[in-house]
């Protein structure tokens, strides 16, 4: 198919800033490589509008949460799962639902930013509607485009260079710009698995900023491993933990302000405060 024969159809879903994103629901979500067990019967709720951030020291099995919330870690030949991740209220696994569907409603940001280097930044930006099979008519492209990177904080920077590479750009506005590729399709929840974790201060300022205006239309869940930077961009907050070579599962979950002041549990607050992991 080529691009200029597409219809005149905008991306699905509705119009940012007319919504507060989907609530995501893990309920007892068990998880397998083969035949050792990562995760046991993890359930947490990710509020529709709010930042979850997922913590915990490295092998506990937050990357493999964060994966099985957009059926991206069924991927893994040995992987398997138990459990229900509903997305507003609908079992993403339910034989129903179609992993298309799926992905273009959860989008995920990875570790490192991933543009495709040698395409322009618009056609980054555009590209992720191609994967996802959205058609968008040759009129509405440009607006799609300035409205995703103003969205991921990019505008200012590259309004006057759409037509160069991607991959000339700084790693932080590489992110950004894998922000906004994300938000093309108009995902209702934004997966970041420690989105920041390969950039400079300044760059993970600008992060954290974007973060907090998308928070106000999409639901966000974050793998950090910077414990200020949970404090700073997260509303709510679970600590997983993996003890003694046995799966990883959540030894608390709720307000961030909550979990980072007065925790529970001694292992949060011992994590936390920088006595393990
Ligand atoms: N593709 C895979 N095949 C086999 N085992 C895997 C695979 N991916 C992850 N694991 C194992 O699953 C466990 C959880 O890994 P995971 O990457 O989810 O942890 P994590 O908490 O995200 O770690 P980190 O903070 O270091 O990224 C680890 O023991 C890891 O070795």
């Amino acid at each position: 198919m080529t691009t200029d024969t597409r219809l005149d159809v905008h991306p699905i879903g509705p119009d940012p800033g007319t919504r507060r994103g989907s609530t995501l629901e893990a309920v007892g979500v068990s998880a397998w490589f083969g035949d050792r067990k990562v995760l046991d019967r993890v359930s947490l709720t990710m509020s529709a509008g709010q930042v979850t951030a997922l913590i915990g020291p490295s092998g506990c099995g937050k990357s493999t949460f964060l994966r099985i919330l957009n059926r991206m870690h069924e991927l893994v030949p040995s992987a398997a799962l138990a459990g229900e991740v509903r997305l507003d209220g609908t079992d993403i696994y339910d034989e129903s639902q179609r992993i298309t569907g799926t992905r273009r409603r959860v989008g995920m940001v990875f570790q490192k930013p991933n543009p495709f280097p040698a395409m322009t930044i618009a056609d980054n930006v555009l590209a992720g509607l191609r994967l996802t099979g959205t058609k968008v008519s040759r009129g509405h492209r440009d607006d799609v485009v300035e409205e995703c990177l103003t969205r991921a904080g990019l505008w200012q920077e590259v309004k006057d260079r759409l037509k160069s590479r991607g991959g000339a750009l700084s790693g932080g506005q590489q992110q950004r710009l894998c922000i906004a590729r994300s938000l093309a399709v108009r995902p209702d929840v934004l997966l970041m698995d420690e989105p920041c974790s390969a950039l400079d201060p300044t760059s993970t300022r600008r992060i954290e900023e974007t973060i907090a205006v998308l928070s106000q239309e999409v639901t966000i869940v974050i793998v950090t491993h910077n414990m200020q930077q949970a404090a700073r961009v997260s509303q709510d907050c679970a600590f997983f933990l993996a003890e003694a070579r046995q799966p990883g599962h959540i030894v608390e979950s709720g307000p961030t302000k909550k979990i980072f002041s007065t925790p529970d549990d001694p292992r949060t607050s011992d994590y936390i405060n920088g006595r393990f992991g």
